[in-house]
C-alpha cells in the first residue's frame, strides 16, 4: 500500500485466494484492515512467477519461518537481468529458528546467484495498522553496499514515511529481531499489573542486553540507539497494535502459550526469537537475564510472577558494563 501510493505498479504475492480476490475486486484487504481502501496501483496474484515478472524490486515480507522456503520458490523465477539490477529487500524481523542465522544470511543462501552484499533490510518501528493510514513513520535501511540502501531509501520514501540509511545490518537485523523480546516481557507486564515503572526498567535492561548481544555479533553499538534499535523497541512495547505485546499480556493473564497463538492468527516472532536468542546467549557467552526469564516462562512452564521476582532478585551489579 506504502509503494503504491508512490509508484504505479505495485503486485502482491498471497498464498491466500480470498486475500487476493479483495485486493483486485474491492481494493480492500479486510482479513487484516477492516476499513482501508487501497490504491488501485496495488494488485494481487496467486502466482508468484507473475508478481515478480519484470520487477524492478522484490519486497519479502514473509515471516522469518517461511523466509527460506518463500526464497527457494522465488529462485527459479529470478530473470538474468533480475539477479543483476533488482533490489531485494527483506522487512521481517526474526531468526531461523532452527540455524539461528540472520535473514540476509538466510536469503543468500537460498539466493546465490544474487549479489548477497547488495541486499537491504528495512526495520523500525512501523506498524502496518499506522502505514496503512499515512500516519507519519521513520524506518531505517541497511545494506552493505551503500548504492543498493540509497535506492531502497529512493523506493520506499514519501510524506508520510521517511527513511534513514544505516551501513550496519547485523545491528538492524538484531535489533529488529530482539525487540519482540522485550515487547512480549512489556506485555506480561502489564498483564501482572505491575505498572509504568516495572515496563520502563525493562525497556531499559532489555536494550542493555539487546546490545549486548548485537556487539558480539558484530553490530555497531549506536545502531541500538536508533529506529531499529530503541525506536522498535518503544513502539512494540507501548502500541495497542503490537502482537508481541498482546500475546505477552495474555500470558501475564495466566493464559498457555498455546492458547495464547491459537488466538492471534497473526506471527508472533518474539516466541521463536527467544529461543532463537537464549541460544545465542549461550554461543556468544553473553548474559541476558530477559530474555532467560521469557525463556523459562515459554518453553519451562515457570510461572510469569516468579519470572520477574528472579529478575529482581539478580545479584546486584553496576548499571554501566564497562564500570
Ligand atoms: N505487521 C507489522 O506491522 C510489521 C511491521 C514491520 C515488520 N513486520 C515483520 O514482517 C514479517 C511478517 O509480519 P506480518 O505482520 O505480515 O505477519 P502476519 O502474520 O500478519 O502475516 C503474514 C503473512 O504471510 C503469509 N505467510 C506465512 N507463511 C507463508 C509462506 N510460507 N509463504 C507465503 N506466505 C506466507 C501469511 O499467510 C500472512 O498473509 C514479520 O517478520 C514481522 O516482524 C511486521
Ligand atoms: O506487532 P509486532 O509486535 O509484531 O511489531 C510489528 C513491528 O515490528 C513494529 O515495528
Amino acid at each position: 500500500s506504502l509503494l503504491a501510493d508512490s509508484h504505479s505498479e505495485v503486485v502482491v504475492w498471497s498464498r491466500n485466494a480470498a486475500e487476493v480476490d479483495d485486493i483486485n475486486q474491492s481494493h480492500m484487504n479486510r482479513r487484516f484492515f477492516k476499513e482501508v481502501v487501497l490504491s488501485p496501483n496495488l494488485k494481487a496474484t496467486l502466482s508468484m512467477e507473475e508478481a515478480i515478472r519484470e520487477a524492478e524490486a522484490i519486497i519479502l515480507a514473509a515471516p522469518s519461518a517461511a523466509m527460506r522456503g518463500v526464497c527457494a520458490a522465488l529462485r527459479p523465477l529470478l530473470t538474468p537481468v533480475q539477479l543483476a539490477e533488482s533490489l531485494i529487500v527483506h522487512v521481517a524481523k526474526g531468526f531461523e529458528a532452527e540455524t539461528m542465522k540472520r535473514m540476509t544470511t538466510v536469503i543468500a543462501e537460498e539466493l546465490p546467484e544474487y549479489d548477497a552484499n547488495k541486499l537491504v533490510v528495512l526495520s523500525g518501528p512501523s506498524h502496518a495498522e499506522e502505514v496503512i493510514l499515512q500516519c507519519p513513520t521513520t524506518v531505517v535501511v541497511a545494506s552493505g553496499n551503500v548504492a543498493a540502501a540509497e535506492a531502497a531509501q529512493d523506493l520506499f520514501i514519501n510524506a508520510y514515511f521517511r527513511v534513514y540509511t544505516n551501513p550496519d545490518v547485523i545491528g538492524v537485523e538484531v535489533g529488529g529481531a530482539l525487540k519482540n523480546i522485550i515487547g512480549l516481557g512489556a506485555g506480561l507486564i502489564e498483564g501482572l499489573n505491575f505498572g509504568d515503572n516495572a515496563k520502563a526498567a525493562l525497556m531499559t535492561r532489555g536494550l542493555a542486553e539487546i546490545t549486548r548481544l548485537g556487539v558480539k555479533m558484530g553490530a555497531n553499538p549506536l545502531t541500538f540507539a536508533g529506529l531499529a534499535g530503541i525506536g522498535d523497541l518503544v513502539v512494540t512495547c507501548t502500541s495497542k497494535h503490537s502482537r508481541n505485546w498482546r500475546a505477552g499480556y495474555m500470558l501475564g493473564q495466566g493464559k498457555a502459550l498455546s492458547e495464547v497463538l491459537d488466538s492471534m492468527g497473526m506471527v508472533v516472532e518474539g516466541v521463536k526469537t527467544t529461543k532463537s536468542a537464549h541460544k545465542l546467549a549461550e554461543q556468544y557467552e553473553v548474559s541476558m537475564p530477559i530474555t532467560e526469564a521469557l525463556f523459562q516462562v515459554l518453553f519451562a512452564g515457570k510461572a510469569p510472577i516468579e519470572a520477574v521476582s528472579d529478575l529482581m532478585g539478580r545479584v546486584k551489579t553496576h548499571e554501566i558494563e564497562e564500570v
